[in-house]
């Protein structure tokens, strides 16, 4: 049995710092509406929000430490930052188990190890069917599809949910996979599960309101204009 009951919606509560709703109290008060509404588990970012977040609901919290620096790794990239997820209360830590260059010394395997030895599960951030084989050989818990076209810099991410990597990483892997990355409507959500997946993670339309409102003020741009 994993922490992360099949055929849920995982809620990622995060709002970086130049975001209005930046904090642990904005984010807290966002992972208790999702528990309210029904949500299966959350995630969330860095030691305070996760504390914040575990002291006030009783989901269980994908916990992820982002560290960013000149390498392109910035999801749990050490093993120091997965202890400090781990310390924060979270039961399930995410980490980026692609092959890209990192910083500091630490292997995506080591970071891996360090939270199997911890007691705690392990969610695999992938962008390939090879990244998630690779990870669940390595021992993790859940494989997910949430790097898939964040990885080269010089292309913007596509449009829409990578069904055909949630398709093609359940077939590859033995572990519960994870769709996450660009879901945002329910339809999708629904669709993501009949491909397969395990459960669904939905953050920005769910919890940034700044960026649906964005989508709201596009929209109607083209007709302002117009008067
Ligand atoms: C690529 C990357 O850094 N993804 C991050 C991972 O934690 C978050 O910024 C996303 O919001 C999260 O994956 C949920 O996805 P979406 O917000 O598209 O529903």
């Amino acid at each position: 049995m994993t922490l992360i009951p099949k055929g849920c919606l995982v809620v990622s509560c995060q709002a970086r710092v130049d975001n209005p709703l930046h904090g642990p109290q904005h984010m807290a008060a966002m992972a208790e509406a999702a528990e309210q509404a029904g949500a299966g588990a959350l995630r969330a970012n860095g030691p305070a929000d996760i504390a914040e977040i575990r002291a006030r609901t009783s989901l269980p919290v994908i916990g992820i430490n982002k560290i960013f620096s000149d390498a392109p790794v910035y999801i749990t990239p050490t093993r120091e930052a997965a202890q400090a997820v781990l310390d924060a209360g979270a039961q399930i830590v995410g980490l980026d188990c692609t092959e890209r260059a990192r910083e500091g010394s630490d292997t995506w395997q080591q970071v891996l190890a360090h939270v199997l030895e911890a007691g705690a599960e392990v969610f695999a951030d992938v962008s390939s069917v090879e990244e998630g084989r690779r990870a669940a050989e390595a021992g993790a818990t859940y494989v997910a599809s949430t790097l898939s076209g964040y990885t080269d810099p010089a292309a913007p991410p596509p449009e829409g949910p990578d069904y055909d990597l949630i398709e093609a990483l359940v077939a590859a892997v033995p572990v519960p996979v994870i769709a996450e990355g660009r879901i945002a409507t329910p339809e999708q959500a629904a669709e993501a599960l009949a491909r397969g997946a395990h459960a669904v993670v939905v953050g920005t339309m769910i919890t940034n309101p700044r960026s649906i409102t964005q989508g709201f003020v596009r929209a109607l741009a083209p007709q302002q204009t117009g008067v």
